[in-house]
This record gives C-alpha cells, structure tokens and sequence, in this order.
C-alpha cells in the first residue's frame, strides 16, 4: 500500500483499503511416509481433495490438493518419497523429487514429531539444505502424548540450519492446530501472481481420473477383442490456460503390444482420431473449461504381470 493511500481520512468515501496483491505458489510436500501429508491437505484443502484416482498416475502432475484463501492460491504437489531399497527406483525417485523440489516456489517439510529422526528424514533434510530459504516445517502430531517436537527442532537445528525459527510450527494436522498460521507463512514465500487454477479446481486429482474414464470408455467403445482389458490412459499433463478458461490435456492410451498399438491407431491414424474426438465432446460437456486433448499411443509390454509398474510406484 503507497504511502499516499494510507493518510487519506477514514470518513472519505475513496478510503477503500488498496487491494492486496494475490499470490500463489506451487508447494512441494515432503516428508516420510506416514508424516501425515494426506491428513494435512484433507484438513488444509477440505474434504473433497481426499478422492484419490485409481487409474494409475503419471508423476508429472502429482496435485495433491489446492488452498484457496483471500491472500491467493497454494497449489501443493507431491514429492516422491524415499526407500532405502531397489535401487533402480531409488534414483528415478530421487530425480523426480529433485524436480519436483526445483519447480516449486516453497516446500511444505512434514516431519512427524512421534518419530526418532533417522535415516531418511537425514536424507530429506540433505535435500532440502540448499534450499532451505524457501522450506516450511510442520512438526505434525504434537496431540499425541508421545510427540516430542522439542527433539525435532534440535534435529532441524543441526540438519537445517538454514529454516529460520519462524518457519518452523508445531502442527496437528488431525486435529486441525496451528495449520492457519502455517499457511500463511506459506502465502508469505509465494510469488504475487494470479491464480494457478479456477477456484472449483480444488484438486486434479478428480480431474484426472474424470478425463483418464471418458478417454478409456471411448476406446473400449472403439477396440475389439483383447484390446478393452489391455489398455489405461496415463494422464501425462494438464495444464491451464487463458485463465481458467482452457485445459490442455496430453494423454497416453496404453496398451500390452505393438500389435495393439497399430490396432488403437488405426489406418491412417483414423482409429485414434476418432477416439480422440469422441472424448473430447463428452469431455466438453462435463468441465466448464474447454479441453485441448492431445492423444497418444504407446507400449507398456505386460503391464498387467509387472505389478506394480515403475510409474505408478514413482506416484506415491
Ligand atoms: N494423532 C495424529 N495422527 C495423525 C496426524 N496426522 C496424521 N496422523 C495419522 O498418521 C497416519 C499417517 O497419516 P497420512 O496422512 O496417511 O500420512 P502420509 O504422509 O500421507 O502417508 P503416506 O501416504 O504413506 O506418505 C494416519 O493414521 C493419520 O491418521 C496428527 O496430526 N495427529
């Protein structure tokens, strides 16, 4: 607010404070398994970001949940967390959440107080060292008798030197405590900027999996004999233009063989055409944005038997 604005009298009509900017950030969320991520962003985001697709996700666009609020818009994204074994998908894991970590305007670190720190929080913090100017720490479950969120900010001491005290809370996700000041300190790190997605867009989650059904329907409508039970639809990018107004969709129809592939694509690519077109009318009929699909189609060979596919693991 100018200087100007602030000593005009009360009594005036013009004194309407001066709009405050909008923000938004997209937040990475990290932290062990069980720290409590679902349970925050349930809490956080509201009931509805809790339906959780089962058609299997790719990991670009792993929204977990989305915070609307008078300061602006907090889009979190997942960060893949860690195991210590299979090494393969150790270091897919470990790339993705680097990306994840970069692309992010700030980091939402949960940390679960009930917990000894150990090897993997070691691991998260080593990560997020770097880039600690831009973490938010929540010591979550300090209901529970056991909790022991002094220990943890003595381990964040040491590990995290970097995180100022005053982005460090002591948060109950379950029992929804210190959550309010917490985000805030969030709106503070993020960017002045327009929202990223249109209020009702609270989690894509549902939109995925909304868009992954149509698309699938349709080309179980179109296929024939083995091809319905050996095809998924990966949701591979959505993302929004012209303000809310546009989604622009790439999707991959998956199958078992490259002789399925050749099937779903038909002659002269009239097949997939056709696919594509059919979802993209129904799909214009659900959401009150207009969507751009970009269809594909590739090889998964025996998805079916491998069990779980690497992508899909990466999701978690
Ligand atoms: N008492 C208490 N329990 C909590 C709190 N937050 C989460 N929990 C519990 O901790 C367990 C794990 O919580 P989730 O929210 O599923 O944890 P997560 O980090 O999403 O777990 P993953 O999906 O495995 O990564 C659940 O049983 C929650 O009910 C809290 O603030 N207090």
């Amino acid at each position: 607010m100018s200087d100007e604005n602030t000593t005009l009298p009360d009594a005036s009509p013009e004194a309407v404070p001066a709009p405050v900017p909008k923000r938004s950030a997209i937040v990475a969320i990290i932290g062990r398994p069980s720290a409590g991520k679902s349970t925050f962003l349930n809490t956080a985001c509201g009931e509805k970001v809790s339906i959780v697709s089962p058609v299997p996700q790719t990991t670009r666009n792993a929204i977990r949940g989305i915070v609307n609020g008078s300061r602006g818009q907090l889009v979190f994204i997942d960060t893949p967390g860690y195991h210590e074994s299979e090494k393969k998908l150790n270091l897919l894991l470990k790339a993705t959440a680097r990306d994840r970590l970069d692309e992010a305007d700030c980091i939402l670190y949960l940390v679960d107080a009930t917990r000894e720190p150990g090897r993997e929080e070691e691991i998260i913090a080593g990560m997020l060292k770097p880039i600690s100017k831009r973490v938010v720490v929540g010591i979550n479950k300090i209901d529970l008798p056991e909790a022991r969120p002094t220990a943890v900010k003595l381990f964040l001491e040491k590990v995290l030197p970097g995180v100022d005290r005053d982005r460090i809370f002591e948060i109950s996700a379950e029992k929804d405590t210190n959550l309010d000041p917490l985000l805030i300190r969030l709106f503070d790190l993020a960017p002045e900027g327009e929202a990223y997605y249109p209020e009702e867009f609270y989690t894509d989650q549902e939109v995925d999996f909304r868009i992954a059904e149509v698309i699938r329907e349709k080309a179980m409508l179109n296929t024939r004999e083995e091809i319905p039970h050996a095809l998924y639809v990966d949701i591979a990018d959505l993302e929004m233009k012209k303000n809310g107004k546009e989604l622009w969709v790439r999707a991959f129809l998956t199958v078992e063989r490259e002789s399925q592939k050749s099937m779903v694509i038909g002659k002269g690519a009239s097949m997939i055409k056709k696919i594509r077109l059919e979802a993209m009318k129904d799909l214009n009929k659900i959401f009150p944005y207009h969507i751009h699909l970009d269809l594909q189609v590739k090889v998964n060979k025996n998805w079916r038997q491998k069990d779980p596919v690497l992508g899909r693991l990466m999701k978690k």
